[in-house]
């Protein structure tokens, strides 16, 4: 029968601490729908500061694992990482050459932390037997300093090394990797049939552990799913930009690159769409006119954290829920970026109790507040408020500061999370309750105690 699923061979070390390695080209080939097989090269003790022990696998061990996956299931596509000595290098390289599969090269040599990771007399090993075999290598600028023999301080010497490589080796094209080159982006330079170009994204703040591991795990996902080279480059780009911007801050040295992003967000999005959705629907068929406040409510849903940084990653009813007559529509559907006011609350929120991502705004009333702390007292819920006359002249003259402060102010007033956060208005501002929950649906059962 024929295999529906594409299949990528990682030959790595293991990286203990889960950012390199073996365990980062697993993660990637997963966000990619593509399903993973190892031979590991080398165990490693390791963590986001150090490398304190490695073990080598015996040669032949390593060449039997590639030929166990691939004699049974198959190999679409291969990359190597960590190679470790001399002995293991000969031993993939005379075990891949049994098979047709494209092989992406990523010659690791040192650890962000400062490790070696392929022992000084391998190096020669790697460019004589590992390189003319290679579809694609990816050198950082240091390794390809140590391949060609030459300095990189520009792209433009960075070019000369990706096709002096690829000239003196035989691999079919190598890419300079840009991260560690000076300037705002990080520039890679592909050198591929004859010609170059250029892949280009700016340099961000995040986290790197595991950038060149996962960059060429996604290369070779993506030729695994059928991509030509530069476009699996291209996509392997913005996968990488992205995990190193949304990266794990864990540990107390470099933090990992976040694989899971590329998956992680836009499944997150399509669910948060869902239940917002029918959350909103279920608040129309309930019909609560009372509870619209003259400006209209919105009903909001945030990607989780370290996803939401902005109010572009928080759903909200796109103009809004309005009073129709007797009736409560929505004017328009449910899209992330369709909500300020709420967003800039909920993202506030967040920032004290990261589960509670959901927030509708009703209509403030003094018989309204006074059944809602009714209830609240029989049910257990929290109710805090803000004054904005007690807002600061320096907020209040900070575009948008007001919502922050104020739900950050309320959060303090009480010792425990409120449930519901109120304010009294001031001149030509509504005043509002704000009702929140973890989610949509528990958002509407405090509504529902309402009615
Ligand atoms: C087992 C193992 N393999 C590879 C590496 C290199 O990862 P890192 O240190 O983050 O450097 P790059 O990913 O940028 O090459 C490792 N540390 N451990
Ligand atoms: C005016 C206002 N203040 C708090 S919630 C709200 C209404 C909803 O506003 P947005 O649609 O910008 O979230």
């Amino acid at each position: 029968m024929k295999r529906l699923v594409k299949t990528a061979l990682t030959i790595a070390g293991s990286d203990s601490g889960g950012g390199a390695g073996i365990e980062a080209d697993l993660k990637t080939f997963t966000a990619f729908g593509v399903h993973g097989l190892v031979a590991i090269t080398s165990v490693t003790a390791q963590n986001t500061q150090a490398v304190t022990a490695i073990h080598d696998i015996p040669p032949e061990v390593v060449a039997e694992q590639i030929r166990a996956v691939a004699e049974d299931i198959g190999v679409d596509a291969a990359k190597t990482g960590m190679l470790s000595n001399a002995e293991i290098i000969k031993a993939v390289a005379k075990t891949v050459k049994n098979y047709d599969f494209p092989l992406v090269v990523d010659p690791v040599m040192i650890a962000k932390s400062g490790a070696p990771l392929l022992r000084e007399d391998a190096v020669d090993a790697l460019i004589k037997y590992i390189l003319p075999l290679a579809t694609l290598v990816t050198p950082n600028r240091f390794e390809a300093e140590k391949l060609s023999g030459m300095k990189i301080r520009s792209v433009e010497d960075a070019k000369i090394v990706a096709k002096k490589i690829a000239e003196e080796t035989g691999a079919e094209a190598v890419i300079v990797k840009g991260g560690h080159i000076e300037g705002e982006e990080a520039v890679d330079v592909l050198y591929h049939n004859g010609t170059f170009r250029e892949y280009r994204a700016p340099k961000v703040e995040g986290c790197t552990h595991g950038t060149g591991c996962s960059f060429s795990a996604a290369i070779t996902a993506n030729l695994a799913k059928g991509l030509g080279l530069e476009e699996a480059i291209e996509v392997a780009k913005k996968f990488i930009t992205l995990g190193i911007a949304m990266g794990h801050r864990i540990g107390h040295g470099h933090c990992p690159v976040n694989q899971s992003a590329w998956i992680e967000i836009p499944a997150e999005k399509w669910r948060i769409y869902e239940e917002l959705t029918n959350a909103v629907r279920e608040f129309e068929s309930i019909n609560p006119v009372r509870l619209i406040p003259e400006v209209g409510t919105n009903f909001v849903y945030s990607l989780p954290l370290p996803y939401a940084r902005s109010t572009k990653d928080v759903a909200g009813v796109k103009g809004r829920i309005v009073k129709y007559g007797n009736s409560v529509k929505a004017v328009g559907p449910v899209e992330f970026g369709a909500s300020d006011h709420l967003a800039r609350a909920v993202l506030t929120y967040m920032r004290f109790y990261p589960e509670y991502r959901s927030a509708i705004n009703i209509r403030y009333s003094r018989e309204i507040i006074e059944e809602i702390i009714e209830i609240a007292q029989e049910r257990g819920f929290k109710v805090s408020f803000y004054d904005r006359r007690e807002e600061p002249e320096e907020i209040k003259a900070k575009e948008g500061a007001t919502i922050p402060w104020g739900i950050e102010t309320a959060i303090k007033r009480i010792k425990e999370r409120p449930d519901i956060i109120y304010h009294l208005g001031d001149v030509g501002k509504e005043p509002m309750i704000l009702v929140f929950g973890r989610n949509p649906r528990e958002v509407l059962e405090k509504i529902k105690m309402l009615i």
